[in-house]
């Protein structure tokens, strides 16, 4: 029994001569939240279209379950557990949630008639274990796009997947569709399920997911836990540079520091903010308040008088 649920191993993929997968393996286990990351034109649509069935390794080979498979289509794919949530792809703004919660699955009663009171009953109850408080009668194009997304995640899921590929879940969710999201991702991995996670959105990655796999220029730079990766070493994977990084400033900085810009109590016009503020090497200071609370007036104050005090 494999302890890896879906596989690739040496995949190699080219566009016109340009090596879009490099020799690429990667491995997803039960129950694990994998983020797959990197830069713009890292390979990460293009070894999702891969595991996903959409396109063909010109080498290499796939594995679900240990089991060798070569995918002919997407439809191969989802047969195989392989289900891909893109944005809200795939369902019919027309049709009701519940329909599209089971579109080409719907429960049948006599004469092969769908039987939409269990439809609505089971959807219901899907929805619900979601957390999703919504109408199932109500057509999918009705609802906000976050919600049309997570709708896309739940068929996704119900339909017995054993890996969901997320491809920028949360890029249309407001705040708290964002928390109903994550809930499903934890109800998904303690089902056992697989979730492989693409975002470049690095907070929530440290949120949601166990493992990553950083790919760069096609090739994968580096794969294993998430939590013990720090993130300037995991950005500076995914630029395929070293970050450049700024020396910690003590938080009191003593005498020997001195501060590149000192302003104390800065007038102008006859405005004097009562604000004082000393700026250091490294830092990027915030200025905040309420409108009206004169930040762009002690702004504008700070150059021009006071005591500026600037320092080579
Ligand atoms: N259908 C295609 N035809 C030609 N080149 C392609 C095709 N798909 C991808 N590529 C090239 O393969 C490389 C990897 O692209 P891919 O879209 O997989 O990267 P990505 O990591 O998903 O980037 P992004 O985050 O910008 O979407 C890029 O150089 C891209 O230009």
């Amino acid at each position: 029994m494999s302890s890896t649920v879906l596989q690739a191993d040496g995949v190699l993929k080219t566009f016109s001569g340009v090596r879009a997968l490099d020799h690429v393996s990667f491995a997803v286990g039960p129950g694990e939240v994998h983020a797959l990351v990197g830069g713009s034109g890292a390979g990460k649509s293009t070894l999702v279209k891969v595991l996903s069935g959409v396109y063909r390794p010109d080498r290499g080979e796939l594995r679900v379950g240990g089991e060798r498979v070569r995918f002919g289509s997407p439809a191969e794919a989802r047969r195989a557990g392989i289900a891909t949530v893109h944005q809200e792809g795939n369902l019919v703004p027309l049709m009701s949630v519940a329909r599209n919660l089971f579109l080409g699955r719907e429960p049948r009663g006599r004469f092969g008639l769908i039987d939409f009171a269990r439809l609505h009953a089971e959807a219901d109850q899907i929805v619900r274990s979601y957390g999703m408080p919504l109408d199932v009668r109500r057509p999918l194009g009705s609802l906000s796009p976050g919600t049309r997304q997570l709708v896309a995640m739940a068929r996704a899921a119900w339909a017995d997947a054993r890996v969901v590929i997320m491809d920028e879940p949360t890029s249309a969710l407001e705040p708290g569709e964002m928390e109903t999201l994550f809930r499903a991702v934890a109800r998904l991995r303690a089902q056992g399920r697989s979730i492989i996670y693409v975002s470049h959105r690095l907070e929530e990655l440290y949120r949601v997911c166990d493992t990553v796999t950083v790919l760069h220029e096609g090739k994968v730079v580096h794969t294993g836990g998430l939590a013990g990766l720090d993130r300037v070493r995991l950005v500076s994977l995914m630029l395929g540079r070293p970050l450049h990084q700024h020396r910690p400033l003590p938080e009191e900085p003593g005498p020997a520091v001195l501060p590149l810009l000192e302003a104390t109590g800065p007038t102008r016009q006859n405005v004097r903010p009562d604000v004082s503020s000393a700026l250091h090497e490294g830092q990027v200071p915030g200025l905040g308040g309420l409108l009206g609370a004169r930040r762009g007036e002690t702004a504008r104050a700070m150059p021009v008088v006071g005591m500026p005090l600037l320092r080579k």
